[in-house]
């Protein structure tokens, strides 16, 4: 499954510890998602957009949080003048679900031109 494959696929509600993935699957996906990088603790994905001011950087969270409210899957974001860092991690898991990696893919291709 490539990057492409993820970006195309939608997340499924997922509650249970039976949804994680395991470090291979994280390892896998990851390589597919330039830049996105693993948390310390390995439970989220993380990665840090720059834009050129402001109004970038707010237009990126807008397409985002549609994105995210479609998907009904949610990213913790923390935003400054110029940047806008995006976390993936799912709460109904304890960790790393397949809608991390798709909702990451999927940010990617908000990005592509
Ligand atoms: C019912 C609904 O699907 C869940 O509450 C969703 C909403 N958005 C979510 N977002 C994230 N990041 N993790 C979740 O576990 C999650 N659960």
């Amino acid at each position: 499954m490539n990057s492409n494959d993820l970006a195309t696929r939608h997340c499924r509600p997922c509650k249970g510890k039976e949804h994680a993935l395991d470090a291979a699957q994280v390892t896998d996906l990851l390589q597919q998602l330039p830049g996105w990088q693993l948390r310390h603790d390995g439970a989220a994905i993380i990665k840090d957009f720059r834009f050129a001011d402001f109004h970038h950087t707010l237009g990126f969270i807008n397409a985002v949080g549609f994105m995210a409210n479609q998907e009904d899957h949610h990213p913790d974001l923390e935003a400054g003048y110029g940047h806008c860092q995006l976390l993936w991690s799912t709460h109904d898991v304890g960790g790393l679900s397949l809608n991390d990696f798709i909702c990451a893919a999927r940010v990617e291709a908000l990005l592509a031109r």
